[in-house]
């Protein structure tokens, strides 16, 4: 399934959450949502999702709007950061109800999910940790085989151990059962192994669209005496810059930034990682180009 958006904006009041969002979702690619917090990522989530009606422009999935399109819902699963799962229900009841809605529901993920994550079908929703409800999720958004699977930072209150397991499940479950999965999350190097491609919003709009090795081939990070950078970053895009007693470290963000350039030039030379670029990119104020 492909999701088509064009020139979306979603206002709310007098501001706008979603700004002239132009971006397309393809089928059984793996894309991770990034953007600073109110950039807009979950707004776009839930618009995809049918939850938001948007203020203006265009937003479909395989030519069809999914705002109250039941053929369309049970193809789309969203996993939020806190899904609040009704508080008198059993684990296997909310499992029960979810593979009721998802019509490629598979039992047997389900089942190797709750193993996997320590977590009992007879338990209490009302008694999960914040970890065990996001495991929930987690186990939900992957057993739904869904054509367009969305978490919405749904990490939160796992440790280590338990997102690194949630990393390696989602990636085993996307290469045997393509679909689309749209990541939302602030823990990008964690997970930007698993991005095929980068979108990252600003303010409401996008920023940028992007293969995750295209994004850090247009990365330089580069040091060494002050002067030897000022020489090296002239015409450059600098997204950040930090001088200590005369030695410079610069990060600079474009196309064609050669490793081999920077080192015959004296300097120290490496790619950026992946929230290192993103980070700066969604906090630069204006872009700056020394002349
Ligand atoms: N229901 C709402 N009513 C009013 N303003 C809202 C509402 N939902 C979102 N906003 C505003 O829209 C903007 C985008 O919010 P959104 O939650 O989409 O951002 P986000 O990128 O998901 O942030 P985070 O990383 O913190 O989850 C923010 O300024 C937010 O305050």
């Amino acid at each position: 399934m492909n999701i088509q958006i064009e020139d979306l904006t979603k206002m709310y009041g007098t501001k706008a959450a979603l700004n002239g969002v132009t971006v397309t979702f393809e089928e059984n690619k793996f894309y991770g949502l990034l953007g600073k917090n109110g950039a807009g990522k979950t707004t776009l989530m839930h618009t995809i999702a049918g939850h938001i009606l948007p203020s203006s422009g265009h937003l479909t999935i395989d030519g069809k709007h999914p705002f109250n399109n039941r053929d369309i819902l049970k193809e789309i699963c969203l996993i939020n950061e806190s899904s609040n799962f009704k508080k008198r229900l059993k684990v296997k009841d909310v499992l029960k109800i979810a593979s009721l809605f998802y019509p490629n529901w598979s039992e047997e993920t389900a089942e190797s999910l709750l193993q996997k994550f320590h977590l009992e079908r007879n338990l209490s929703t009302k008694g999960l940790s914040k970890g065990m409800e996001s495991a929930l999720g987690i186990i939900i958004g992957l057993a739904s085989r869904t054509k367009i699977t969305i978490f919405d930072e749904p990490y939160i209150g796992l440790d280590a151990s338990a997102r690194y397991l949630f990393y390696d499940v989602l990636l085993e479950e996307f290469q045997q059962h393509p679909r689309t999965i749209i990541l939302s999350t602030h823990l990008i190097d964690e997970v930007s192994r698993l991005f095929e491609e980068v979108i990252a919003l600003k303010d409401g709009e996008v920023m940028m669209q992007e293969t995750a090795e295209q994004v850090i081939e247009n990365s330089l990070q580069v040091s060494g005496k002050e002067e030897a950078v000022n020489r090296f970053v002239k015409g450059k895009r600098v997204i950040d810059e930090k001088t200590i007693m005369g030695m410079k470290t610069a990060e600079l963000y474009g196309e064609g930034l050669s490793l081999e350039e920077a080192k015959s030039s004296g300097l120290e030379a490496e790619r950026m990682t992946l929230q290192n670029v993103i980070v700066k990119l969604t906090e630069e104020e204006e872009e700056k180009v020394y002349a």
